[in-house]
């Protein structure tokens, strides 16, 4: 993908560290795993994790489930996810990847059953910082705090908190609400109800990333998918202006780890568990593969854009409208990247995934929604229109593909799936 022969150059490089517990290189005669639904959770880093799916997903031809037009570019959160939701041209999915309220028994229902879990978590205090600051004048929570100021929320959560009201999962255990958790279990019962909620979480999700070890996560991903290092290239997306951020005391910490005290306790459960399996994969082997994975990473940016990173730049002086972040506010500010002028000339990459690498989640939703549309309507034409009659079929998006079968836990089997797409050496 990047240049002829880099696949093998880093495959025998990570060989030769005689890593036992990494991948063989891979040959012709394996293949990939490509049914996946990375949960997409808030202000996690999920949007970059997010691309790295779209972008694998269109080079393998796979179908990514995409919201109906009434959900918008989400699947009608924060409602709890219901295969209602799902545009029928984009069924059957191999992808589920866009936000939604976990329900395991909806997804089953358009996943097929060998699909993989993963979801992503980050640091209470640094995710609750990103969620007031992003979601200052939307959230009816944050909006009554005077002068909107995090110390004055901290200082006295229940007078601006309404558990029912709209937008209040942004204001508390945002995680745990994702997760399709109960955000405000009564204080007395937080630690039992956490910790038979972790369990839940560990027994479906094959793989739960941290945000802080965004790389090492990056790691545990491909080994678990057996991909290339290739598919896990990524550019930073959705990150806020340095000025639009704040830096938080340690009691300020203290009082966001109190206040979203579920969330507080699955992200100490799954750093662990991170770093658990990180060992079992050995950690010299997983810091020469995050070196790998970096280098690699400069090699796609100068095959991209020239040799620098694009250029971080605010909305408004971004010139390609497709490269735009969302703003949710004039007071907070998404940086976005624009496109160097010399971008992608000596480009072992397409110039069009080069673009995709730093395409925001809602332009690039559109964009795949578009081409999937697309291909539903000519095989939809191939099966319907040309096949002789009585040969007549559904669009496949009009039935329901899989059955719900309670298995044993996705986490046990999770290294010994099913791989579906053939190797790119
Ligand atoms: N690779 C990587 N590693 C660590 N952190 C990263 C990474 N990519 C994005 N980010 C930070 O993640 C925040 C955006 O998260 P999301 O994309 O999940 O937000 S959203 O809910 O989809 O709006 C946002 O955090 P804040 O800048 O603090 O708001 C990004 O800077």
């Amino acid at each position: 993908l990047l240049h002829q022969g880099g696949h093998l150059s880093w495959t025998m490089e990570v060989f030769r560290m005689n890593c036992p517990s990494l991948n063989p290189p891979q040959t012709s005669t394996t293949f990939k795993h490509t049914n996946v639904v990375f949960l997409k959770t808030h202000k996690t880093a999920s949007s970059t994790v997010q691309n790295i799916f779209f972008r694998f997903a269109e080079r393998n031809n796979l179908t990514v489930a995409l919201p109906v037009t009434h959900c918008d570019h989400q699947f009608c959160y924060p409602r709890i996810f219901s295969s209602h939701f799902v545009h029928p041209h984009t069924m059957p999915p191999n992808i589920v990847t866009s936000h939604l309220r976990f329900s395991r028994s909806e997804l089953q229902r358009i996943m097929p059953n060998n699909t993989i879990y993963i979801t992503i978590l980050r640091e209470p205090g640094a995710m609750f910082e990103s969620l007031f600051s992003y979601y200052n004048q939307y959230c009816d929570t944050f909006k009554r705090v005077p002068n909107g100021s995090l110390e004055a929320f901290l200082d006295n959560p229940w007078a601006y908190y309404r558990p029912q009201e709209k937008d209040s999962m942004y204001a508390r255990n945002t995680l745990t609400f994702d997760l399709g958790g109960d955000k405000d279990r009564p204080s007395a019962d937080v630690v039992r109800y956490a910790k038979r909620f972790a369990a839940e979480v560990e027994y479906v999700f094959s793989l739960v990333m941290i945000a802080e070890y965004f790389d090492e996560s990056l790691v545990l991903l491909r080994h678990l998918l057996s991909w290339d290092l290739e598919d896990v290239l990524y550019i930073k997306q959705n990150m806020r202006m340095p000025s639009s951020k704040g830096n938080l005391s340690e009691a300020q910490l203290g009082k966001i780890r109190e206040w979203n005290a579920i969330d507080a306790m699955l992200y100490d459960h799954f750093n662990a568990s991170l770093w658990r399996q990180l060992n079992e994969l050995g950690l010299a082997c997983v810091a020469r593969e995050v070196k790998l994975l970096r280098r690699a990473q400069e090699q796609m940016i100068r095959s991209c854009f020239g040799g620098n990173l694009p250029q971080l730049r605010s909305a408004a002086e971004i010139t390609n409208k497709e490269l735009r972040p969302w703003q949710p506010s004039s007071k907070v500010a998404i940086v976005g990247y624009d496109l160097p002028v010399n971008a992608s000339k000596e480009s072992g990459m397409s110039k069009d995934m080069c673009l995709k690498m730093i395409m925001p989640e809602v332009q690039y939703s559109k964009q795949l929604l578009h081409v999937q549309m697309l291909r539903y309507r000519s095989r939809y034409f191939l099966n319907n229109v040309l096949k002789p009659s009585g040969q007549h079929q559904q669009p496949t998006g009009s039935i329901l593909r899989h059955s719900v079968t309670p298995g044993r836990s996705p986490r046990a089997r999770s290294f010994h799936q099913t791989r579906q797409v053939g190797s790119h050496n």
